[in-house]
């Protein structure tokens, strides 16, 4: 990878830019190797929201991130919003070296891209953005591959730092093949760049709330399901397992397509903490999901990661809702379930070489649920690369169970549903190694008028069924609030 600092502003001019990329197609032409050009360039703010349901098209590939940390009116505080349209450079993969293929794919792509205009700012250059099935295989005719990863032609980015600054930036990435015809490249880029700037600042929602006119149906019965859970609490007491995540799944049906833009910016407003996700594979089908989930983080050699396992409603009053948190803080089932995680991401992380750091168990209080959460971070060497963590962790007990290849191959026989997306690493790398990946949990897969939702939870002994179908059916509840 090649950094250039100069030229900060490279779509001053046509001119300017077809002589800037010039030099690279003749690279192309002599290496007889297609060269990447990504161009940071720092605009005035565009919520990336609007600029998704601007540019997005249903036969591209598209993502979209943010993550705020209060209940502000459009950008995060200490967060971040990125949304990406369409690819110049895609991976789709299986197996179980998938992790790795996506790792060398990155590096590899990196190896000829030169980075230029803005490129010292955070959320510059070019992000390779990545989302995996929950199993490493994924059937054929499956709508998501186990692997994609894509560097996309446009991304817009803001970040809002603690004292109320916003920064926001364009990138765009350009493929140079020796035999590209320049003069197009530069008129394409130039006007979509100018589309670009024209954004006006706010979003289109659908003029009809068609939540009335929802049909929504069990996947399998509720009683399959907990049956389910209680066939596992047998395994669990003859110790063919200690924890598993069982999921349940609901179809909703609308009289008209589902509006993705739409859902996601009503999940932003609704759970503010969460992972606001969402990527299309550019054959109509859409995934998005509010995660109040962290996998990793990786920032400049910090490792941030999050046990999260055990639930609770919300109580309707401050007192219920002090009396739930209690129960749930003080629960011996509870708190066993969280431990299996928060040991399970330890060992994982000291195979590692890693030294994680754990902070003192705390509530994360969302607005339907509140879970046990212990934020674990560690120093990160730079010879691993946050897809090495990423392969290291998924999945985590929190959506699996204990021991993870028995949980896993015990969920193939309780569940009838393929989970896809669901519980899944979704997230991005940049050019320096830094990124974030969610646990696609509290998601849905979008297709048309029609939606499944998914929602699990984890098992352990002392789990009653009742209860358990009581909590996945609040989880459901994420979303189903925000489809329109
Ligand atoms: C599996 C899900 O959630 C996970 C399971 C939890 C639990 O069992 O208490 C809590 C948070 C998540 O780690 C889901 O929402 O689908």
């Amino acid at each position: 990878m090649t950094v250039t600092p100069r030229r900060t502003h490279l779509f001053q001019n046509r001119r300017e830019l077809h002589q800037f990329l010039r030099p690279y197609k003749q690279v192309a032409q002599e290496k007889k190797q297609s060269q990447i050009v990504s161009i940071s360039v720092e605009v005035n703010a565009i919520d990336p929201l609007v600029f998704l349901q601007a540019f997005a098209k249903a036969n591209q590939l598209s993502f979209y991130i943010e993550k705020r940390e209060f209940g502000q009116e459009i950008y995060p505080e200490n967060g971040i919003a990125i949304a990406a349209i369409g690819a110049v450079s895609q991976l789709t993969v299986s197996g179980e070296t998938r992790f790795a293929a996506a790792k060398q794919f990155v590096q590899s792509t990196l190896a000829k891209t030169t980075v230029c205009g803005n490129a010292h700012l955070p959320l510059a250059g070019p992000h390779f953005f990545c989302s995996f099935t929950f199993f490493e295989h994924s059937e054929p005719q499956s709508s998501f591959p186990a692997a994609t990863v894509f560097l996309p032609q446009w991304q817009v980015a803001c970040d809002q730092q603690s004292h109320g600054e916003q920064r926001c930036l364009v990138v765009a990435n350009v493929m140079l093949h020796a035999t590209t015809k320049l003069e197009t490249t530069v008129d394409e880029l130039y006007q979509t760049w100018e589309k670009i700037q024209s954004i006006h600042h706010t979003l289109l929602m659908p003029a009809i709330d068609q939540r009335e006119l929802l049909k929504v149906c069990d996947v399998v019965a509720t009683q399959h399901f907990k049956q389910s859970v209680r066939s596992a609490l047998a395994s669990i007491q003859q110790e063919t397992f200690n924890k598993i995540v069982l999921a349940h799944a609901v179809d909703v049906v609308s009289p008209l397509p589902f509006d993705r833009v739409a859902s996601l910016h009503k999940l932003r407003q609704l759970y503010p903490g969460c992972y606001v996700v969402s990527t299309s594979n550019g054959r109509g089908q859409q995934f998005i999901s509010a995660s109040p989930e962290r996998l990793v983080s990786l920032r400049n050699g910090h490792l941030e990661t999050d046990a999260l396992a055990g639930s609770a409603p919300r109580g309707q009053t401050t007192c219920d809702d002090a009396r739930l948190a209690n129960r749930l803080l003080t629960s011996a089932k509870e708190l066993h379930e969280h431990r299996v995680v928060s040991q399970f991401i330890h060992q994982q992380l000291a195979q590692l070489g890693l030294k994680p750091q754990y902070s003192p168990l705390r509530l994360l209080q969302l607005s339907n649920i509140q879970h046990l959460q212990t934020p674990i971070c560690a120093a990160v060497t730079p010879g691993i690369h946050l897809l090495d963590v990423v392969a290291a962790l998924h999945p985590t007990p929190a959506v699996a169970g204990m021991p993870r290849e028995i949980a896993c191959h015990q969920i193939r026989h309780y569940e009838t549903f393929e989970r896809l997306l669901y519980a899944a690493p979704i997230g991005w790398v940049d050019h320096n190694g830094n990124g974030e990946f969610a646990v696609g949990i509290r998601s849905a897969l979008i297709d048309g008028r029609r939606a499944r939702l998914y929602a699990g939870a984890g098992i352990v002994a002392g789990s009653d069924p009742d209860r358990e179908l009581a909590e996945v059916q609040l989880k459901l509840q994420a979303l189903l609030q925000a489809l329109v």
